[in-house]
């Protein structure tokens, strides 16, 4: 991964966004922001929005209104122009190709973002785009493999615990070289070993200076972290502030504790 930015800097800037689906508001008017070095954590009960966030912050899903910055630059609605923008992301169940290897899979991220095209990623158009490789990819899969301690590479990610998938996902993310990484609960399912894997890949990140946006129902893990955390309910921010003061904040009690259709954090 290449450090080209600086501490501090704004990397991510997503402003005013909206989604209605139906009668459904799923995102009202949020605005997140994440500089360089930052964990930003993303909680709040289910259907509170986050994944629909991701979604319109990484091009999966087209905004009614708002607009999306990465450094000076307003970006273009598609997944394609934001993964060429430095936006790369997970999935709350992950989209491998099941019938490929490991190393195949990771080999997609980097894959992808050489053709600036997520058509690489999908299933069957895959088989005649990652053929062949040359010896400096395997070397970069085993490098990406290394960093969030995956062995084995042969196996097919069909043959893999959900943990491990969410592992392959994060390597193959990080192919890609992205200055903000979006990371939609990689610890559901995950056991011990996959949970300190993400986390460690977390600190690199932070370290070299590329952002993180971390969803995950596990509040407590998000808290230890996050630099900041953002609520959500119902589509909207209802607070942004520390971990400490998320942790102790009435809305944090309210959300998950105050109302009938809220849900307990795991
Ligand atoms: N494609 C869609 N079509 C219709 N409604 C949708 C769609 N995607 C999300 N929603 C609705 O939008 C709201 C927000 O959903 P979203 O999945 O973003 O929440 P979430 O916070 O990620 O929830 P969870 O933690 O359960 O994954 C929910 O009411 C959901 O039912």
């Amino acid at each position: 991964m290449t450090n080209l930015t600086k501490a501090g800097e704004v990397l991510l800037s997503a402003t005013g966004l909206r989604k209605r689906y139906g009668g459904v508001v799923a995102v009202d008017d949020v605005t997140v922001e994440v500089r360089a070095g930052e964990v930003l954590g993303l909680v709040g009960p289910n259907g509170a929005g986050k994944t629909t966030l991701v979604d319109l912050i990484t091009g999966a899903q087209v905004s009614d209104a708002g607009t999306i910055r990465v450094g000076d630059r307003t970006l273009p609605a598609g997944a394609a122009a934001r993964a060429a923008s430095g936006l790369a992301r997970t999935f709350q169940h992950p989209q491998l190709a099941m019938d490929l290897s490991v190393r195949d899979n990771i080999a997609l991220g980097f894959i992808a973002a050489r053709h600036r095209s997520v058509a690489a990623l999908i299933g069957g158009a895959v088989h005649g785009v990652i053929q062949p490789r040359h010896r400096a990819d395997d070397e970069l899969v085993a490098r990406l493999a290394a960093e969030v301690h995956l062995s084995d590479l042969d196996r097919l990610a069909g043959d893999l615990t959900l943990g491990e998938q969410r592992l392959v996902e994060v390597a193959r993310a990080l192919g890609a070289d992205p200055r903000v990484l979006l990371l939609d609960e990689p610890f559901a399912g995950a056991d011990g070993s996959g949970v300190g894997g993400i986390s460690e890949v977390i600190a690199i990140l932070k370290r070299r200076d590329h952002g993180v946006i971390l969803v995950d129902h596990n509040v407590d893990l998000v808290a230890g972290l996050a630099d900041r955390v953002l609520l959500l309910d119902l589509g909207r921010v209802v607070f942004e502030g520390s971990p400490r003061d998320c942790m102790q904040s009435q809305e944090m009690q309210q959300v998950y504790f105050g109302t009938a259709t809220a849900k307990a954090p795991a």
